[in-house]
């Protein structure tokens, strides 16, 4: 691969169903401690992309490295990686601390390593005392919180986060965003698929548009903007530049 020191990399990745082209030919490379917004259309490839990043399936054509392991490796990724799909995925007949528990001994990190951080991220978002609660009781932003926390728990060195804020009141989706900022501060590298745009303009570093299974576009959100308002005059902002970025008259601004 071309940038061997990238967090996340792929080159000329590709994945089909049927006649169905899903991501075509992406090239991508995400530093290591950054925020990467991952924008685009419905049925732009986005949750492809992740899916393969994640190990959960595998290309037609072209690679796909976390941290330097090639994503066909399920089981050599899996300490190195954090995913919190859009649908949680939880036991609705364990309690949440169960679930926590569960998840660390999946990737065979012992409960008491990981404990502080996972109690210390369920008390920022208000989930401490419902930890020992069945999850079939929870709400649905309770199951999105418990979600978030099994995903980094572990510390990975990269987490794939899908519509993380979804379902969540407004101050649990500002705690949300802080602590998706604390983990790229703390060296831990953010990919995160969202349609909320002023979250990624908020906290990413760069973002990518997705279109067609190609990357239209990527920069800073300040980049991106202002290469809307070119078009757009002042006042233009990251909806106008992903308005304008995929639609289907070829605009790109790679
Ligand atoms: N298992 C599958 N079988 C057949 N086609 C699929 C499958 N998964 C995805 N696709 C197709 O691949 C394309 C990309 O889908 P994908 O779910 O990756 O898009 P997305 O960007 O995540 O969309 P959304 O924003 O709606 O979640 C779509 O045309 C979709 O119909």
């Amino acid at each position: 691969m071309s940038e061997p020191s990238a967090a996340v990399a792929a080159e000329s990745l590709t994945k089909r169903y049927g006649p169905t082209t899903a991501v075509d030919e992406l090239d991508l490379s995400i530093e290591r401690g950054d925020i990467y917004g991952f924008l685009g259309p419905n049925g732009a490839g986005k949750t492809t992309t992740m899916r393969i990043f994640t190990g959960l399936i595998e290309p037609t054509g072209g690679e796909a490295r976390v941290a330097g392991v090639p994503c066909t490796d399920r089981r050599a990724l899996v300490e190195d990686i954090g995913l919190m799909p859009e649908t949680p995925p939880l036991y609705d007949q364990l309690t949440g601390r169960e679930q926590l528990q569960f998840a660390a001994d999946l990737r065979n990190v012992p409960w008491e390593t990981v404990a502080d951080t996972a109690l210390s991220l369920c008390a920022s978002l208000d989930l401490r005392a419902d930890l020992d609660r069945r999850i079939d009781g929870y709400s649905k932003g309770m199951g999105q919180k418990l979600s978030f926390v099994q995903a980094v728990q572990h510390d990975p060195t990269v987490v794939f986060l899908d519509e993380p804020t979804s379902g969540l009141d407004p101050r649990a989706a500002k705690t949300l965003r802080e602590l998706i900022t604390d983990l790229a501060d703390g060296d831990t590298t953010v990919f995160l698929s969202t349609h909320i745009l002023p979250v990624v303009e908020e906290i990413a570093d760069v973002v990518g548009v997705l279109h067609g299974g190609q990357l239209v576009a990527e920069g800073s959100p300040a980049e991106l903007t202002a290469a809307a308002a070119r078009d757009e005059g002042d006042g233009a902002d990251l909806e106008d530049a992903f308005l304008a970025l995929t639609t289907d008259d070829g605009t790109a601004w790679a």
